[in-house]
């Protein structure tokens, strides 16, 4: 973990931890997928794994469920450690599988059924399928789902043991705005009802709405870790500023011409950080007012004429941004 990290946020709180990754490691060749990833994940909370693609948000996942050995470190999850009590901590979590690898030819309540013969003592199915939306779908074929009924099915497969512990992998990519707040309010609704959640996502309006505290990594490691809320103020910027300016969108725009321009825009009063995306630049502010007001004078007397130009509050994407150069979007 980074020495940024707020070690206070990473662990304890004094709520009692029911994960607690330690230094996890893993190594493929000379590649490292995760590079020291250590917190903790307190009960009761939707904890969030945010970070572009490839950042090894599967990988530390997988770890924590145990089905990928680190190479250093420990997960320890609802009290056993994964790499030594490995059948009980599958009793105590259920993991959201990839939609993809569900049974196509099954109906809905026989995969259901199915699922929960592997356990002991599992929960009753019909309830589970209406918590889940799906109780109209229980007779049809797994193919003939859509996405959003499939993402469904998978969260209903892994609360069929009634696990403390649920893991969710990206469990709204690819789906249509109607059939991802669908799966917010099921997500949330679970919280309610006291299960801890881990949830990987690279949607930072998703990590926002549904994290009660957020893990950002970037190519292996944590780059930061605290509550969405406390991240986002960690910018000391509470509004952005964009507008493109079109007579520098040239190709061959010398670079000192391009470095001048950055330096009056930091001169911007109010402005805590400046940023540039593709053709969008980015004023960081705490004084919206004052910072409008001057950047429009500043822009009249040099004859900087600005187009599309918006304000707005600032986000996690802004964190990620403002902590690697880049963005949490791919392009
Ligand atoms: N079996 C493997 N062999 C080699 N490299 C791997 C393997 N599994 C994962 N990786 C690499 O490790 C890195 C982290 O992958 P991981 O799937 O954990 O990232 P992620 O944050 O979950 O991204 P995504 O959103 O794309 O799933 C990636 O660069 C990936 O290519």
């Amino acid at each position: 973990m980074s020495d940024s990290v707020n070690a206070a946020a990473a662990f304890g709180g004094g709520k009692k931890p029911v994960i607690r990754a330690e230094g996890l490691v893993k190594r493929y060749g000379s590649f490292i997928a995760v590079d020291n990833v250590s917190f903790e994940v307190h009960r009761g909370e939707i904890f969030g794994l945010l970070g572009p693609n490839g950042a090894g948000k599967t990988t530390t996942m997988e770890m924590m469920e145990g089905l990928r050995r680190p190479d250093e470190g420990t997960a320890i999850v609802a009290g056993f450690d994964t790499q030594k009590e490995l059948k009980k901590v599958r009793q105590a979590i259920g993991v959201q599988l990839q939609s993809t690898s569900l049974f196509d030819l099954l109906k809905v309540k026989e995969i259901v059924r199915m699922y929960a013969s592997f356990y002991p003592s599992s929960v009753p199915i019909q309830p589970l399928l209406q918590d889940m939306i799906l109780e109209e779908k229980k007779n049809d074929r797994v193919k003939h789902l859509s996405g959003g009924q499939r993402q469904r099915l998978a969260i209903a497969l892994a609360l069929v043991n009634d696990p403390e512990v649920i893991f969710l992998d990206e469990p709204t990519t690819g789906l249509d705005p109607q059939a991802r707040r669908m799966l917010w309010d099921i997500i949330l609704k679970l919280k309610n009802r006291g299960k801890t959640i881990v949830l990987s996502t690279h949607y930072m309006d998703e990590a926002h709405i549904l994290c009660d505290r957020i893990c950002l990594m970037d190519k292996g490691k944590v780059i930061a870790l605290d509550t969405p809320e406390r991240l986002v103020r960690s910018l000391h910027s509470e509004s952005a500023v964009e507008f493109r300016l079109p007579q520098l969108e040239r190709t061959d725009l010398p670079d000192e011409e391009r470095r001048a321009v950055l330096a009056v825009l930091e001169s911007v009063q109010g402005v805590t950080g400046v940023d540039m995306k593709k053709e969008v630049y980015v004023l960081y502010t705490d004084r919206l007012q004052s910072t409008l007001t001057d950047w429009i004078a500043v822009a009249g007397a040099r004859g900087l004429e600005f187009a599309d130009l918006r304000t707005r509050t600032a986000t996690l994407e802004d964190v990620f941004i403002h902590m690697t150069g880049r963005s949490l979007r791919e392009e």
